[in-house]
């Protein structure tokens, strides 16, 4: 049976990789296309993807052609409907695209994957009533996420990067966590930072939640507690290699439904796309709440 498919090419992703490569894409959709029904848009700015996908028809399939800000603008645009999203993972992080398992696949057998795969469905997390697929950070990384966009101009890269911790890090304070199940307060506390996971990774492959998986319901809850300046410098590189779950002051909950209050806005990102800081995220998790394609070209 054709599919009816729209690919949603975001020229910027991948640090405008994906604009360089527009032609070598549109010619081999073109080319794996012949027998489905597929469309090409090219986004022309920052929420295009969203609208595109919400114009897409029925049951249709969406495919994201960039990273997970690309991933995060289609989700919000098929949440709630018989639309599936699809991936063809060519940003900087693709954390979504390593939750589904497509992370791998080079470009060609992804593009197969896309139009011809089977859909399976995957949890989708809602924060404040908006959707996400992988991941939501609350806290330093946001910040640091945030410095990086005033960083100057000269830094790219792992540099930027650097230089926004420890901007963050000069002018750390902590601010105090409620983290409350049903009628049950499982934290309190100064927090450094909050991760409530769909996915194992954000931020580019860091294993925040290394047990998170999309499929079993539930909100895999990290807090990180009470640290010193130094501290963070200490749990960092262990961070990375998914090495901190043992740390006396990380925390893990699972569950579907949580509410995070803090005594001041604090920062948060979704899939990496920053939120509107806020003094109460309320998270849920729908049961296989998002149709994805994921698998067997
Ligand atoms: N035509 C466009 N021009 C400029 N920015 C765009 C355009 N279309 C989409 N965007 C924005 O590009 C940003 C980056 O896209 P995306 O996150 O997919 O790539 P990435 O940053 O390389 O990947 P990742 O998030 O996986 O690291 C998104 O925030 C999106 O809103």
């Amino acid at each position: 049976m054709k599919n009816h498919t729209t690919f949603v090419i975001n020229p910027a992703a991948g640090r405008g990789r994906v604009g360089r490569m527009l032609r070598q894409l549109e010619a081999a959709i073109v080319r794996h296309a012949q027998s489905s029904d597929a469309e090409i848009v090219v986004t022309q700015a920052p929420g295009h993807a969203t609208q595109i996908a919400q114009r897409a028809a029925p049951g249709s399939r969406v495919v994201a052609v960039g990273g997970d800000g690309t991933v995060h603008e289609v989700l919000r645009g098929i949440a709630g409907s018989d639309k599936a999203i699809g991936v063809v993972p060519i940003g900087s992080g693709n954390d979504f695209a390593r939750m589904v398992g497509l992370h791998k696949l080079p470009l060609e057998a992804a593009l197969r994957t896309a139009l011809y795969g089977a859909v399976r469905s995957v949890d989708l997390g809602v924060v404040n009533h908006r959707p996400f697929g992988a991941s939501l950070g609350i806290g330093f990384d946001a910040a640091v996420a945030r410095k990086a966009l005033s960083a100057p101009t000269f830094l790219r890269g792992m540099p930027r990067y650097l230089y926004s911790i420890f901007a963050v890090l000069r002018e750390l304070e902590l601010p105090n966590l409620e983290l409350i199940q049903g009628n049950q307060v499982l934290y309190q506390g100064p927090s450094l930072l909050v991760a409530l996971m769909n996915g194992s990774t954000y931020g580019g492959g860091i294993p925040i939640v290394p047990d998170a998986l999309p499929t079993d319901g539930l909100i895999s809850a990290a807090v990180a507690g009470s640290f010193s300046r130094l501290g963070v410098v200490g749990i960092l590189p262990q961070l990375l290699m998914g090495k901190h779950v043992h740390h006396p002051r990380l925390h893990f909950f699972h569950g579907t439904e949580f509410v995070v209050r803090f005594d001041r806005p604090v920062p948060a990102h979704s899939d990496g796309e920053l939120l509107e800081p806020s003094h109460e995220y309320r998270v849920q998790m729908i049961p296989g709440g998002l149709r994805v394609v994921q698998s067997g070209a």
